[in-house]
Protein backbone atom coordinates (compact mmCIF):
# COMPACT_ATOMS: atom_id res chain seq x y z
CA UNK A 1 0.00 0.00 0.00
CA UNK A 2 1.57 3.04 -1.03
CA UNK A 3 0.66 6.52 1.16
CA UNK A 4 1.23 9.69 0.05
CA UNK A 5 1.05 12.70 2.92
CA UNK A 6 2.16 16.37 3.87
CA UNK A 7 5.03 16.64 4.86
CA UNK A 8 4.18 18.52 7.67
CA UNK A 9 1.63 15.78 9.22
CA UNK A 10 2.83 14.57 12.40
CA UNK A 11 1.96 10.97 13.90
CA UNK A 12 2.07 8.99 10.98
CA UNK A 13 3.88 6.16 12.86
CA UNK A 14 0.34 3.76 12.37
CA UNK A 15 0.04 4.27 8.60
CA UNK A 16 3.94 3.70 8.29
CA UNK A 17 2.90 -0.10 9.96
CA UNK A 18 0.53 -0.58 7.68
CA UNK A 19 2.03 1.09 4.33
CA UNK A 20 5.33 2.76 2.64
CA UNK A 21 4.64 6.57 3.62
CA UNK A 22 6.30 9.16 1.49
CA UNK A 23 6.10 12.68 2.21
CA UNK A 24 5.63 15.34 0.10
CA UNK A 25 5.13 19.35 -0.26
CA UNK A 26 1.37 19.84 -0.02
CA UNK A 27 1.22 23.31 -1.64
CA UNK A 28 3.19 22.13 -5.16
CA UNK A 29 1.81 18.10 -5.02
CA UNK A 30 1.03 17.28 -8.55
CA UNK A 31 -0.54 13.91 -10.44
CA UNK A 32 2.80 12.67 -11.29
CA UNK A 33 3.62 11.86 -8.02
CA UNK A 34 0.30 10.21 -7.21
CA UNK A 35 0.90 7.69 -10.06
CA UNK A 36 1.51 4.27 -7.53
CA UNK A 37 -0.54 6.05 -4.53
CA UNK A 38 -3.31 4.54 -3.10
CA UNK A 39 -3.69 6.78 -0.22
CA UNK A 40 -3.56 9.93 -0.22
CA UNK A 41 -3.41 12.42 3.41
CA UNK A 42 -3.76 16.14 3.17
CA UNK A 43 -3.58 19.19 5.15
CA UNK A 44 -4.88 22.43 4.10
CA UNK A 45 -2.62 23.55 1.58
CA UNK A 46 -3.49 21.17 -0.75
CA UNK A 47 -6.47 21.70 -3.64
CA UNK A 48 -7.87 18.20 -4.16
CA UNK A 49 -9.49 17.77 -7.43
CA UNK A 50 -10.27 15.98 -10.78
CA UNK A 51 -6.98 17.20 -11.88
CA UNK A 52 -4.98 15.99 -9.28
CA UNK A 53 -6.68 12.61 -8.86
CA UNK A 54 -8.40 11.37 -12.24
CA UNK A 55 -6.11 8.41 -14.07
CA UNK A 56 -4.41 7.77 -10.44
CA UNK A 57 -4.91 4.89 -8.19
CA UNK A 58 -6.01 6.86 -5.15
CA UNK A 59 -9.04 5.46 -3.54
CA UNK A 60 -8.71 6.73 -0.02
CA UNK A 61 -8.39 10.84 0.64
CA UNK A 62 -7.85 11.75 4.33
CA UNK A 63 -7.78 15.47 5.32
CA UNK A 64 -6.22 16.27 8.86
CA UNK A 65 -7.91 19.65 8.99
CA UNK A 66 -11.49 21.09 10.05
CA UNK A 67 -12.06 22.95 7.20
CA UNK A 68 -12.82 21.41 4.02
CA UNK A 69 -12.98 24.02 1.35
CA UNK A 70 -9.76 22.96 0.05
CA UNK A 71 -11.44 19.85 -0.86
CA UNK A 72 -13.74 19.19 -4.45
CA UNK A 73 -16.09 16.71 -2.66
CA UNK A 74 -17.98 16.08 -5.79
CA UNK A 75 -14.92 15.32 -7.51
CA UNK A 76 -13.93 12.60 -5.21
CA UNK A 77 -17.48 11.55 -5.32
CA UNK A 78 -17.89 11.28 -9.23
CA UNK A 79 -14.04 9.09 -8.99
CA UNK A 80 -15.69 6.80 -6.10
CA UNK A 81 -12.58 7.84 -3.38
CA UNK A 82 -13.62 7.66 -0.53
CA UNK A 83 -13.05 10.35 1.88
CA UNK A 84 -12.27 11.48 5.81
CA UNK A 85 -11.30 15.41 7.58
CA UNK A 86 -11.25 15.85 11.13
CA UNK A 87 -13.64 17.51 12.67
CA UNK A 88 -13.30 19.13 16.03
CA UNK A 89 -9.24 18.18 15.77
CA UNK A 90 -7.71 21.67 16.74
CA UNK A 91 -11.37 23.37 18.14
CA UNK A 92 -9.62 23.35 21.84
CA UNK A 93 -6.51 25.18 20.54
CA UNK A 94 -8.50 27.77 17.93
CA UNK A 95 -10.69 28.50 21.34
CA UNK A 96 -7.72 29.16 23.35
CA UNK A 97 -6.03 31.18 20.53
CA UNK A 98 -9.64 33.21 20.37
CA UNK A 99 -9.51 33.61 24.48
CA UNK A 100 -6.28 35.41 24.42
CA UNK A 101 -7.52 37.12 21.28
CA UNK A 102 -10.22 38.39 23.16
CA UNK A 103 -8.29 39.30 26.65
CA UNK A 104 -5.41 41.36 24.30
CA UNK A 105 -8.30 43.43 22.90
CA UNK A 106 -9.94 44.23 25.75
CA UNK A 107 -6.93 45.50 27.60
CA UNK A 108 -5.74 47.43 24.12
CA UNK A 109 -9.31 49.18 24.42
CA UNK A 110 -9.64 48.91 28.37
CA UNK A 111 -12.60 47.36 28.88
CA UNK A 112 -13.25 44.54 30.91
CA UNK A 113 -13.83 40.75 28.82
CA UNK A 114 -16.58 40.23 31.46
CA UNK A 115 -18.65 42.97 30.85
CA UNK A 116 -18.37 43.24 27.28
CA UNK A 117 -20.85 41.61 24.38
CA UNK A 118 -19.36 39.15 22.07
CA UNK A 119 -20.69 38.04 18.57
CA UNK A 120 -19.63 34.88 17.53
CA UNK A 121 -20.22 33.71 13.79
CA UNK A 122 -20.97 30.04 13.41
CA UNK A 123 -21.48 28.07 16.41
CA UNK A 124 -19.83 24.64 15.80
CA UNK A 125 -17.35 22.89 16.73
CA UNK A 126 -14.99 26.07 17.43
CA UNK A 127 -17.79 28.41 17.90
CA UNK A 128 -19.92 26.47 20.33
CA UNK A 129 -16.89 25.43 22.21
CA UNK A 130 -16.08 29.45 22.73
CA UNK A 131 -19.66 30.14 23.48
CA UNK A 132 -19.64 27.85 26.08
CA UNK A 133 -16.16 28.99 27.60
CA UNK A 134 -17.18 32.74 27.62
CA UNK A 135 -20.78 31.20 29.15
CA UNK A 136 -18.66 29.92 32.06
CA UNK A 137 -16.81 33.50 32.25
CA UNK A 138 -20.61 35.13 32.48
CA UNK A 139 -19.90 36.85 29.27
CA UNK A 140 -23.10 38.18 26.99
CA UNK A 141 -23.00 35.82 24.24
CA UNK A 142 -24.55 36.80 20.59
CA UNK A 143 -24.56 33.82 18.69
CA UNK A 144 -25.69 33.86 14.74
CA UNK A 145 -26.05 30.46 13.01
CA UNK A 146 -28.71 30.76 10.91
CA UNK A 147 -28.08 26.39 9.35
CA UNK A 148 -28.39 25.25 13.28
CA UNK A 149 -31.23 27.85 13.84
CA UNK A 150 -33.22 26.12 10.58
CA UNK A 151 -32.54 22.53 11.97
CA UNK A 152 -33.60 23.60 15.66
CA UNK A 153 -30.21 22.42 16.92
CA UNK A 154 -29.57 22.79 20.72
CA UNK A 155 -27.15 25.71 21.10
CA UNK A 156 -25.11 26.63 23.86
CA UNK A 157 -26.38 30.31 23.37
CA UNK A 158 -29.72 32.18 21.95
CA UNK A 159 -29.64 32.21 17.82
CA UNK A 160 -29.84 35.83 16.43
CA UNK A 161 -29.37 37.16 12.91
CA UNK A 162 -25.67 38.26 11.40
CA UNK A 163 -26.39 41.98 11.89
CA UNK A 164 -27.32 41.71 15.77
CA UNK A 165 -23.51 39.69 16.28
CA UNK A 166 -22.02 42.55 14.50
CA UNK A 167 -23.06 44.63 17.06
CA UNK A 168 -21.46 42.69 19.63
CA UNK A 169 -18.01 44.93 21.52
CA UNK A 170 -15.97 41.79 19.69
CA UNK A 171 -17.02 39.78 16.76
CA UNK A 172 -15.31 36.17 16.04
CA UNK A 173 -15.80 34.74 13.54
CA UNK A 174 -15.95 30.72 12.83
CA UNK A 175 -18.02 29.24 9.55
CA UNK A 176 -16.53 27.26 6.92
CA UNK A 177 -15.43 28.88 3.80
CA UNK A 178 -18.23 28.08 1.34
CA UNK A 179 -19.39 29.78 -2.08
CA UNK A 180 -22.79 28.29 -3.08
CA UNK A 181 -26.34 28.18 -1.06
CA UNK A 182 -28.03 30.70 1.39
CA UNK A 183 -25.21 30.36 3.42
CA UNK A 184 -22.51 30.91 1.08
CA UNK A 185 -19.38 32.36 3.14
CA UNK A 186 -17.49 34.14 1.08
CA UNK A 187 -16.72 37.79 1.64
CA UNK A 188 -19.64 37.62 4.10
CA UNK A 189 -17.80 40.70 5.75
CA UNK A 190 -18.25 42.87 3.34
CA UNK A 191 -17.58 46.57 2.74
CA UNK A 192 -20.91 47.43 3.99
CA UNK A 193 -20.95 45.60 6.96
CA UNK A 194 -17.13 47.04 7.83
CA UNK A 195 -18.16 49.99 7.47
CA UNK A 196 -20.97 49.51 10.57
CA UNK A 197 -18.23 48.53 12.66
CA UNK A 198 -17.33 51.43 15.40
CA UNK A 199 -14.10 51.71 16.77
CA UNK A 200 -15.18 50.71 20.20
CA UNK A 201 -15.67 46.98 18.15
CA UNK A 202 -13.22 44.38 17.42
CA UNK A 203 -13.14 41.59 15.07
CA UNK A 204 -10.98 38.59 15.32
CA UNK A 205 -10.86 35.86 12.28
CA UNK A 206 -9.70 32.34 12.73
CA UNK A 207 -11.75 31.04 10.03
CA UNK A 208 -10.97 31.45 6.62
CA UNK A 209 -9.20 34.38 4.76
CA UNK A 210 -12.00 34.85 2.16
CA UNK A 211 -14.64 35.24 4.94
CA UNK A 212 -13.85 38.82 5.15
CA UNK A 213 -13.38 40.72 2.01
CA UNK A 214 -9.56 41.92 2.79
CA UNK A 215 -9.50 44.56 0.34
CA UNK A 216 -12.14 46.20 2.03
CA UNK A 217 -10.66 45.80 5.48
CA UNK A 218 -7.54 47.17 4.13
CA UNK A 219 -9.52 50.61 3.51
CA UNK A 220 -11.40 50.26 6.57
CA UNK A 221 -8.32 50.20 8.99
CA UNK A 222 -6.81 53.40 7.45
CA UNK A 223 -9.91 55.11 8.34
CA UNK A 224 -9.93 57.37 12.17
CA UNK A 225 -13.07 55.25 12.98
CA UNK A 226 -11.57 51.80 12.19
CA UNK A 227 -12.58 48.77 14.60
CA UNK A 228 -10.06 47.19 16.28
CA UNK A 229 -9.06 43.81 13.44
CA UNK A 230 -6.98 40.31 14.48
CA UNK A 231 -6.47 38.20 11.98
CA UNK A 232 -4.96 34.40 11.90
CA UNK A 233 -6.16 33.99 8.30
CA UNK A 234 -5.81 35.54 5.04
CA UNK A 235 -7.14 35.92 1.48
CA UNK A 236 -4.13 34.68 -0.74
CA UNK A 237 -2.19 32.86 1.76
CA UNK A 238 0.72 32.16 2.03
CA UNK A 239 0.94 35.66 0.51
CA UNK A 240 -0.93 37.94 3.04
CA UNK A 241 -1.40 41.94 1.74
CA UNK A 242 1.45 43.28 3.89
CA UNK A 243 -0.74 46.53 3.72
CA UNK A 244 -3.42 44.76 5.31
CA UNK A 245 -1.24 43.49 8.41
CA UNK A 246 0.10 46.90 8.59
CA UNK A 247 -3.45 48.08 10.02
CA UNK A 248 -4.46 45.14 12.01
CA UNK A 249 -3.77 44.93 15.52
CA UNK A 250 -2.38 41.04 15.88
CA UNK A 251 -1.87 38.94 13.01
CA UNK A 252 -0.71 35.25 12.66
CA UNK A 253 0.26 32.84 9.83
CA UNK A 254 -2.66 30.65 9.96
CA UNK A 255 -2.02 28.93 12.96
CA UNK A 256 -4.58 29.12 15.51
CA UNK A 257 -5.44 25.56 15.53
CA UNK A 258 -1.60 24.72 15.49
CA UNK A 259 -1.26 22.22 18.99
CA UNK A 260 0.74 19.87 19.71
CA UNK A 261 -2.41 17.68 20.30
CA UNK A 262 -4.74 19.43 17.35
CA UNK A 263 -2.40 18.28 14.61
CA UNK A 264 -2.11 14.60 16.56
CA UNK A 265 -5.56 14.06 16.66
CA UNK A 266 -6.01 15.41 12.89
CA UNK A 267 -4.04 12.11 11.81
CA UNK A 268 -5.61 10.15 14.25
CA UNK A 269 -8.79 10.43 13.21
CA UNK A 270 -7.71 9.67 9.64
CA UNK A 271 -6.12 6.70 10.54
CA UNK A 272 -9.02 5.43 12.64
CA UNK A 273 -11.39 6.65 9.20
CA UNK A 274 -8.99 4.61 7.26
CA UNK A 275 -9.11 1.08 9.23
CA UNK A 276 -12.97 1.87 9.13
CA UNK A 277 -13.08 2.00 5.60
CA UNK A 278 -10.80 -1.03 5.11
CA UNK A 279 -13.11 -2.73 7.62
CA UNK A 280 -10.75 -2.75 10.54
CA UNK A 281 -11.59 -1.88 14.27
CA UNK A 282 -10.44 1.85 14.74
CA UNK A 283 -7.66 2.23 17.00
CA UNK A 284 -8.57 3.75 20.25
CA UNK A 285 -6.95 7.36 20.10
CA UNK A 286 -5.68 9.80 23.38
CA UNK A 287 -2.87 11.98 22.78
CA UNK A 288 0.36 12.09 24.67
CA UNK A 289 0.00 13.80 27.63
CA UNK A 290 2.82 14.96 30.22
CA UNK A 291 0.70 16.51 32.70
CA UNK A 292 3.22 19.17 33.96
CA UNK A 293 2.44 21.68 36.34
CA UNK A 294 1.34 25.34 35.59
CA UNK A 295 1.40 27.71 39.01
CA UNK A 296 -0.81 30.67 37.38
CA UNK A 297 -3.49 31.88 40.06
CA UNK A 298 -6.75 33.78 38.86
CA UNK A 299 -7.83 36.69 40.64
CA UNK A 300 -8.81 38.85 37.78
CA UNK A 301 -8.71 39.08 33.78
CA UNK A 302 -5.17 39.71 33.65
CA UNK A 303 -4.13 37.04 35.64
CA UNK A 304 -6.47 35.02 32.99
CA UNK A 305 -4.79 36.43 30.08
CA UNK A 306 -1.12 35.65 32.08
CA UNK A 307 -2.21 31.95 32.48
CA UNK A 308 -3.04 31.97 28.76
CA UNK A 309 -0.04 33.29 27.98
CA UNK A 310 2.05 30.82 30.04
CA UNK A 311 1.03 27.93 27.13
CA UNK A 312 0.74 30.49 24.14
CA UNK A 313 2.00 33.57 23.40
CA UNK A 314 0.44 35.61 20.46
CA UNK A 315 2.60 38.00 20.28
CA UNK A 316 5.08 35.92 19.19
CA UNK A 317 3.43 34.79 16.34
CA UNK A 318 2.53 38.21 15.40
CA UNK A 319 6.02 39.13 15.60
CA UNK A 320 7.20 36.42 13.56
CA UNK A 321 4.69 36.69 10.66
CA UNK A 322 5.18 40.49 10.50
CA UNK A 323 9.26 39.67 9.88
CA UNK A 324 7.99 36.98 7.02
CA UNK A 325 6.09 39.56 4.88
CA UNK A 326 9.46 41.28 4.62
CA UNK A 327 11.54 38.52 3.65
CA UNK A 328 12.96 38.46 0.06
CA UNK A 329 10.18 35.33 -0.96
CA UNK A 330 7.51 36.06 1.62
CA UNK A 331 5.10 33.00 0.71
CA UNK A 332 7.79 30.79 1.44
CA UNK A 333 8.06 32.27 4.84
CA UNK A 334 5.10 32.13 5.49
CA UNK A 335 5.11 28.80 4.80
CA UNK A 336 8.11 28.18 6.68
CA UNK A 337 7.11 29.71 9.85
CA UNK A 338 3.89 27.05 9.41
CA UNK A 339 6.26 24.31 9.10
CA UNK A 340 8.79 24.87 12.02
CA UNK A 341 6.04 26.04 14.05
CA UNK A 342 7.17 25.69 18.18
CA UNK A 343 5.55 22.76 19.57
CA UNK A 344 2.58 25.02 21.14
CA UNK A 345 0.28 22.26 24.23
CA UNK A 346 -3.05 22.97 24.64
CA UNK A 347 -3.75 23.76 28.33
CA UNK A 348 -5.22 20.32 28.72
CA UNK A 349 -1.80 19.19 28.84
CA UNK A 350 -0.88 21.30 31.74
CA UNK A 351 -2.19 20.77 35.73
CA UNK A 352 -3.30 23.66 37.20
CA UNK A 353 -2.04 25.11 40.48
CA UNK A 354 -3.00 28.53 42.35
CA UNK A 355 -5.76 29.67 43.62
CA UNK A 356 -8.81 31.11 41.69
CA UNK A 357 -11.14 33.59 42.22
CA UNK A 358 -15.01 32.82 41.87
CA UNK A 359 -16.30 34.36 38.99
CA UNK A 360 -13.18 32.58 36.88
CA UNK A 361 -14.13 28.92 38.74
CA UNK A 362 -16.32 28.05 36.13
CA UNK A 363 -13.87 28.64 33.13
CA UNK A 364 -10.56 27.92 34.12
CA UNK A 365 -12.22 24.42 35.02
CA UNK A 366 -12.84 23.96 31.93
CA UNK A 367 -9.47 25.23 30.59
CA UNK A 368 -7.68 22.08 32.00
CA UNK A 369 -10.80 19.53 31.62
CA UNK A 370 -9.75 16.42 29.56
CA UNK A 371 -12.67 15.82 27.05
N1 LIG B 1 -7.24 29.03 11.84
C1 LIG B 1 -7.20 27.73 12.09
O1 LIG B 1 -6.16 27.20 12.40
C2 LIG B 1 -8.46 26.93 12.00
C3 LIG B 1 -8.55 25.76 12.75
C4 LIG B 1 -9.73 25.03 12.71
C5 LIG B 1 -10.79 25.45 11.91
N2 LIG B 1 -10.66 26.56 11.16
C6 LIG B 1 -11.79 27.03 10.33
O2 LIG B 1 -12.89 27.32 11.20
C7 LIG B 1 -14.08 26.83 10.60
C8 LIG B 1 -15.06 26.49 11.71
O3 LIG B 1 -14.59 25.38 12.45
P1 LIG B 1 -15.60 24.46 13.29
O4 LIG B 1 -14.84 23.32 13.81
O5 LIG B 1 -16.38 25.26 14.27
O6 LIG B 1 -16.56 23.98 12.12
P2 LIG B 1 -17.98 23.31 12.27
O7 LIG B 1 -18.30 22.74 10.94
O8 LIG B 1 -18.05 22.45 13.47
O9 LIG B 1 -18.95 24.57 12.54
C9 LIG B 1 -19.21 25.58 11.60
C10 LIG B 1 -20.56 26.21 11.96
O10 LIG B 1 -20.76 27.34 11.09
C11 LIG B 1 -22.15 27.35 10.74
N3 LIG B 1 -22.33 28.15 9.54
C12 LIG B 1 -22.17 27.76 8.24
N4 LIG B 1 -22.39 28.84 7.43
C13 LIG B 1 -22.70 29.88 8.24
C14 LIG B 1 -23.01 31.25 7.99
N5 LIG B 1 -23.05 31.77 6.76
N6 LIG B 1 -23.27 32.05 9.07
C15 LIG B 1 -23.23 31.57 10.33
N7 LIG B 1 -22.94 30.27 10.62
C16 LIG B 1 -22.68 29.44 9.58
C17 LIG B 1 -22.52 25.89 10.59
O11 LIG B 1 -23.92 25.68 10.71
C18 LIG B 1 -21.74 25.25 11.74
O12 LIG B 1 -22.50 25.18 12.93
C19 LIG B 1 -13.64 25.62 9.76
O13 LIG B 1 -14.50 25.38 8.68
C20 LIG B 1 -12.25 26.01 9.31
O14 LIG B 1 -12.33 26.60 8.03
C21 LIG B 1 -9.52 27.32 11.19
O1 LIG C 1 -9.20 23.66 9.18
C1 LIG C 1 -8.26 23.45 9.96
O2 LIG C 1 -8.24 22.44 10.72
C2 LIG C 1 -7.07 24.39 10.00
O3 LIG C 1 -7.38 25.60 9.39
C3 LIG C 1 -5.91 23.80 9.27
O4 LIG C 1 -5.63 22.58 9.74
C4 LIG C 1 -4.68 24.70 9.32
O5 LIG C 1 -3.50 23.99 9.15
P1 LIG C 1 -2.93 23.36 7.77
O6 LIG C 1 -3.86 22.28 7.40
O7 LIG C 1 -2.94 24.46 6.75
O8 LIG C 1 -1.59 22.87 8.15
Amino acid sequence: MRIVADENMPALTPFESQGQVTRVNGRTLTRNQLKDTEVLLVRSVTHVDRALLEGTPVRFVGSATIGTDHIDRQALDDLGIAFAHAPGCNARAVVEYVLQALLLACHKQGRSLRESRVGIVGLGNVGGRLADWLNALGVTVIGCDPPLARAGARTPVPLDPLDAALEADLISLHVPLTRDGDDASHHLIDAERLARLGPEQTLISTCRGPVIDNRALATRLEQEDAPLALLDVWENEPRPDPALLDRVFLGSPHVAGYSVEGKWRGTAMLHQAWCRWRGESAPEMAPPTEGAELDAPVHDEADLLALLRRAYRLHEDDARLREAVRAPDPGVAFDTLRKNYPPRHELLYWRHRGDVAAPFKPLVSRLFAPE
